[in-house]
C-alpha cells in the first residue's frame, strides 16, 4: 500500500487508472469506457470504429446491457464483444422513498463496500446526486461520509453505473424522456480526488448518455482541490460547485481541513481562474453549510460578503442536515435568513437550498454507504488518499 500525499502533480491524487482503460483486461466493463477509448478497442480487434459508436447508443439511448439485444450487429459480433467485454449493471442494496419523492438506492460494489446515489426529482427538474468514492478522505469536520473514513476511489465504470441504473430504474425512455435533467457530483466522496476516473465519466455522461446533457447541467462540487480546479476547466468545464462553509482561514481550517493545504486566498483565485472570459452568468455556486453558532453569525456573512464582492457568485446556504454522533446543530431559521440578508444587500446572489430527502438520510452530508476496511490517512494534519 503507497500513500500519496495532496502535495505534488494532480496525478498523486488522481488514483489508479480506471480499470476500464486497461486495454489488456479480459472482460471490461463497458460503462468504463468513454468513446475514444471504445474505438480505439474496437480498432484493436479489427472492427469498424463505428461499431463502438452503434454499441453505446444501444447502452446510453436504448439502456439495453445485453449483447444479444444489440440486433444491428452481426451474431458473430455481438459474441466476440461478449468475450471481451461486459455490461455490468450494478446491484441494489436498498432503496428508500423520501415524502418528498427523493429516492436513495445502496447500490453494492465489489469487496463489500456500498455506494449511495440519490434522485431528486423537482418543478421542471430532475437531479441525480452520484458518489465519487467509497467514503472520503477529505475529513470535513460536519460531513457524514468523512465520518466513514476513505476505502476507495470508484472506477469510471462504477460512476456511469450510477447514472444508467438510475435510468433504467425510473423506467424512463434514455432517448425522449428528460427523466434525468442534472447531474451533481454530491454524493459520497471527493471528485476531484479521483479525477482520472471521473474526467472519463463526465465526458460519457456529455458525449453518450441519451438525456442531452449539456456541461452546464453536469456539476463538479468540491471542497477545493485547487491544481484539479484548473484542470477540470481545461478538459471539460463543467459547471462548479464549491464547498466554501467559512469566510476566513482560522474556521475553515477547522471545518474543511483540505484549506490547509489550499487556503481561501488560492481557492478563490482558482475560481477566478474558472470563470475567466466567461458569461457573467456563469457563475461559480459556493456552498455554505449553516452550523449554529459555528459560521453563521452576521459577521461572517459581511466577511463573506466582502471575499466574494465582484466575484461571479452565486451563495448556496445549506442548512446543516445533522447525523448521528455530530456535535453540530442547524442554524435557527431566523439565522439563515439574516445571513442570506446581508449578503443579497451587497448584492451578492444567494439561495437556500431546500432539504430534501432527510427523512431517508439521503440529504447532503448524510450519505454513508458501507465502507469496508477504512483507510483514511493524515499527513501532518492533511488528508492523504491511500491507494
Ligand atoms: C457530500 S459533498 C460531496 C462533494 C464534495 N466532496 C464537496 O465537499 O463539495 C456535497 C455537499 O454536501 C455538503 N455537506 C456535507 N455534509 C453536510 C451536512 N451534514 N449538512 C449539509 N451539507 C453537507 C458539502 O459541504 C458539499 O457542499
Ligand atoms: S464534504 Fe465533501 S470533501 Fe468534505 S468529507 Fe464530505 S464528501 Fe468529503
Amino acid at each position: 500500500m503507497t500513500h500519496a500525499a495532496i502535495e505534488g502533480s494532480p496525478a498523486a491524487v488522481a488514483g489508479p487508472a480506471p480499470a476500464a482503460s486497461r486495454s489488456a483486461d479480459r472482460c471490461t466493463n463497458l460503462f468504463g469506457l468513454d468513446r475514444e477509448q471504445l474505438r480505439a478497442r474496437f480498432s484493436e480487434m479489427g472492427e469498424a470504429p463505428y461499431r463502438a459508436h452503434q454499441v453505446m447508443q444501444w447502452i446510453y439511448r436504448r439502456g439495453k446491457a445485453s449483447f444479444d439485444e444489440m440486433s444491428n450487429l452481426s451474431r458473430t459480433l455481438r459474441s466476440r464483444l461478449a468475450a471481451q467485454f461486459e455490461i455490468r449493471t450494478p446491484e441494489l442494496v436498498t432503496e428508500q422513498v423520501s415524502a418528498d419523492g427523493t429516492r436513495k438506492w445502496v447500490l453494492r460494489l465489489d469487496g463489500g463496500n456500498a455506494i449511495e446515489t440519490v434522485y431528486i426529482p423537482e418543478e421542471g427538474r430532475a437531479t441525480l446526486c452520484i458518489s465519487s468514492q467509497v467514503g472520503c478522505a477529505m475529513d470535513c469536520s460536519f460531513c457524514a461520509t468523512a465520518q466513514q473514513g476513505f476505502n476507495r476511489n470508484l472506477t469510471t465504470a462504477e460512476i456511469i453505473a450510477q447514472v444508467w441504473f438510475a435510468a433504467r430504474t425510473l423506467g424512463g425512455d434514455f432517448q425522449n424522456e428528460r427523466v434525468i435533467s442534472n447531474i451533481v457530483f454530491m454524493g459520497m466522496g471527493e471528485p476531484l480526488a479521483n479525477y482520472g476516473a471521473v474526467l472519463p465519466a463526465i465526458r460519457i455522461l456529455l458525449d453518450d448518455f441519451g438525456f442531452g446533457l449539456s456541461k452546464r447541467r453536469v456539476t463538479v462540487s468540491t471542497s477545493g482541490l485547487v491544481p484539479f480546479i484548473d484542470r477540470l476547466r481545461e478538459d471539460v468545464d463543467t459547471a462548479l460547485a464549491v464547498s466554501l462553509h467559512a469566510p476566513n482561514d482560522a474556521l475553515r481550517d477547522e471545518l474543511v481541513p483540505i484549506n490547509r493545504k489550499y487556503p481561501i486566498a488560492e481557492l478563490l483565485d482558482a475560481c477566478r481562474r474558472y470563470t475567466a472570459g466567461k458569461d457573467r452568468k456563469t457563475h461559480i455556486v459556493y456552498e455554505y453549510v449553516m452550523l449554529d453558532g459555528v459560521n453563521d453569525q452576521p459577521e461572517h456573512a459581511r466577511q463573506l460578503a466582502k471575499l466574494l464582492g465582484g466575484m461571479s457568485a452565486k451563495v448556496n446556504l445549506i442548512p446543516f442536515n445533522p447525523f448521528p454522533q455530530t456535535r453540530y446543530r442547524r442554524s435557527k431559521p431566523e439565522a439563515i435568513q439574516a445571513f442570506a440578508k446581508i449578503l443579497r444587500d451587497k448584492h451578492i446572489l444567494t439561495t437556500t437550498r431546500k432539504t430534501r430527502g432527510d427523512d431517508i438520510d439521503a440529504a447532503c452530508g448524510q450519505l454513508v454507504g458501507r465502507v469496508q476496511s477504512r483507510q483514511k490517512n493524515r499527513l501532518g494534519g492533511i488528508p492523504v488518499v491511500v491507494r
